[in-house]
């Protein structure tokens, strides 16, 4: 982290505009990957010109070009943003970003955490250009740090602009899929602004009266916006409101708005069954040209698995020129033999480096088998922290359902693996509860106690809403059921392999997925488009070491319970096997029948009369 002296810093800090020429070629962090195969070692058209091939960025520019529906924007007047008056606040260049007040301390607190907070390679790429006004979109692999690559410039943005001249009302609008990613993303930002500028982001809820807008930050779902624009009582306020955004973030942009294509979009914009988010968007830029600031406002989109439809889409809806900046994941698995693979055709994947996948495929697959299978995985996997992921099927069309309920997988997981002791089983909500607490001292204290304490936690989610969070320390994630979709795949095996506190890189990890049959070939075809390398585990054979399986035992603790078990049994064996204790007991048993008989039938065996009492 570089840190500016006060007063002089503005200047050296102000944003750059070489910052492609800052990245060493070749290089994305610390991991070397071949040159010319990568977007952020260069502008895109020098990694495409290596290649030989159009990059992204020129196909998006061309698709742009051709597309008259777009406006471009080329001469977008960007708002003059007040200065940090010199020598009076601390100044942190951070990603390109000069940073000030409470967020110092935050990137302070995780410096010192970690040791080291670097910014990640779509933070180097992205965040200046952000802070800048660009609108974008950024794609990078699941984990490497999109929430503040959009968080930090835009709450800098705000800072800057609440020193100067306090504006009232809503001013930067994010948008998310899920209430509880509302809370997350919420929760840093509130971190990010400090005590004083906290109560500026607001996080709406369904019930709350929202005829006044509250905040300059809004955090809500598209369907929360889209019916106070439509509801008589708050349309008004909102409309007009919608006119002065500066800023809308679209996090998970391509689950928010769909991959129709030129037809589809026609056909579902007659049946007025548009996308929640499309409708905002499209208010938005209604409202900003009728307050003349059609080139005053910005959208940044972020997701990791965005496709060329959506991006496609979100310029269309927002009528904004967005530029694409891709931050490419591990090398395609083929990519030696085939360079011309992937996505993007660069031979470069959306996966994070150093995520295994592999799959089970009980049969029948019936619920009993698979809750034993799931439960063997998570026992042999000997984890601290296991995500267990219920994929969903869309079921009556529009609301996708989870395969087997919440509830009866956590009472069937329990009762699995409560032999053992050292197992927890909770559900998602629970987790993200503490995950809202993360960046407190509460927080680092509960991570620091799991870390030490020898026990496994054990989170149930639906694939859903679990769609974006960040868990801390998930070593490994099981999917169970069918994934609908490769993305719903990626997004739910990327709950695993991403950064850490206290990790300049993502942690690895290992992502097991206990399918049927069909979905398992499915899945295999998507490893070969996608480039991730799948390996089938068997049953009898230990999912993460590939070892035959031995008896359930694990840890040393396991074992020498049943060493324990084991001679407690062999001594009972010897027990029994003691001739000479057992013919003693027959003897002694058949005295005590002859006494009983005796006192039974005194004549019998006895010379004596009966006396008078008996
Ligand atoms: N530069 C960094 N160095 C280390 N950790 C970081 C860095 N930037 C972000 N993080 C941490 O990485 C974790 C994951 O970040 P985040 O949830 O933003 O990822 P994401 O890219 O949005 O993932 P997803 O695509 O799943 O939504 C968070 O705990 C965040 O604090």
């Amino acid at each position: 982290m570089a840190s500016v002296p006060p007063g002089t810093a503005w200047r050296a800090a102000a944003p750059s505009t070489a910052v492609w020429s800052e990245i060493p070629r070749g290089t994305i962090g610390q991991r070397q990957l071949p040159t010319g195969q990568l977007f952020a070692d260069g502008p895109p058209s020098f990694a495409a010109k290596a290649l030989g091939q159009p990059s992204p960025l020129s196909l998006a520019a061309a698709a742009t070009a051709t597309a008259t529906s777009v406006r471009r924007r080329s001469g977008r007047s960007q708002p003059s943003r007040p200065r940090p008056s010199p020598g009076q606040e601390e100044v942190f260049l951070w990603g390109g970003v000069p940073v000030t007040g409470e967020a110092v301390k935050w990137l302070r607190s995780q410096q010192a955490m970690s040791g080291t907070f670097e910014p990640s390679p779509i933070q180097d790429i992205a965040m200046e250009r952000i802070y800048s006004g660009e609108s974008c979109c950024i794609q990078a692999p699941t984990g490497t740090g999109k929430t503040l690559c959009f968080l930090l410039p835009m709450l800098q943005r705000l800072r800057e602009e609440a020193s100067a001249s306090p504006a009232r009302g809503l001013r930067f609008l994010i948008l998310v899929p899920t209430a509880a990613l509302q809370t997350q993303t919420a929760a840093l930002a509130r971190a990010l602004l400090g005590r004083g500028l906290a109560e500026n982001v607001y996080v709406m809820r369904r019930n709350a009266s929202n005829t006044s807008i509250p905040s300059n930050i809004v955090v809500a779902t598209p369907r929360q916006i889209k019916e106070l624009l439509e509801t008589p009582l708050t349309q008004a306020a909102w409309r007009r409101s919608m006119g002065a955004l500066e800023m809308v973030v679209v996090d998970e942009a391509d689950r928010l708005v769909n991959k129709w294509n030129m037809h589809q979009r026609r056909q579902r914009y007659k049946a007025q069954k548009e996308d929640p988010a499309v409708t905002v968007l499209k208010v938005i830029e209604y409202e900003t040209t009728k307050a003349g600031r059609r080139d005053d406002w910005q959208l940044v989109a972020a997701s990791a698995t965005m496709g060329r439809r959506s991006h496609r889409n979100l310029k269309f809806s927002a009528g904004i020129d967005l530029t694409l900046i891709r931050v490419p994941g591990s090398i395609h698995w083929q990519a030696p033999e085939k360079p011309n693979l992937g996505q993007y055709r660069d031979g470069t994947t959306n996966w994070p480096e150093g995520l295994r996948h592999r799959v089970r495929v009980p049969k029948p697959f019936r619920f009993p088998k698979v809750m034993a299978v799931t439960a063997q995985t998570i026992f042999e996997l000997a984890a601290k922290r296991v995500l267990v992921v219920l994929a969903t099927t869309p079921e009556g069309g529009r609301t996708p359902k989870s395969m087997y309920g919440l509830n009866l997988v956590l009472g069937e997981l329990n009762f699995r693996l409560e032999e053992f002791g050292r197992f927890e089983v909770v559900t998602c909500n629970e987790a993200i509860d503490d995950a809202a607490k993360l960046w407190s001292a509460e927080g680092a204290e509960q991570r620091r106690q799991q870390v030490e304490e020898d026990r496994c936690q054990v989170i149930i989610a639906s694939c859903e809403a679990i769609r974006g969070i960040h868990l801390d320390n998930i070593d490994a994630v099981v999917l169970v059921g069918d994934p609908m979709s490769v993305g719903d795949y990626q997004h739910c095996a990327g709950r695993t392999c991403r950064y850490q506190p206290g990790s300049s890189e993502p942690v690895e990890g290992m992502a097991v997925s206990i399918v049927p049959d069909q979905a398992a070939t499915r899945m295999l075809h998507w490893g070969q488009l996608t480039g991730f390398k799948l390996v089938e585990v068997p049953l009898g054979t230990n999912v993460k070491t590939g070892e035959a399986n031995a008896p359930r035992s694990r840890t040393e603790e396991d074992v020498s319970k049943f060493e324990d078990l084991f001679a407690e049994a062999e001594e009972d064996q010897d027990w029994w096997n003691e001739p000479d204790e057992s013919e003693e007991d027959e003897d002694e048993d058949a005295l005590w029948a002859e006494d009983l008989q005796r006192q039974r039938d005194p004549r019998e065996g006895s010379r004596e009369p009966p006396t008078a009492w008996s």
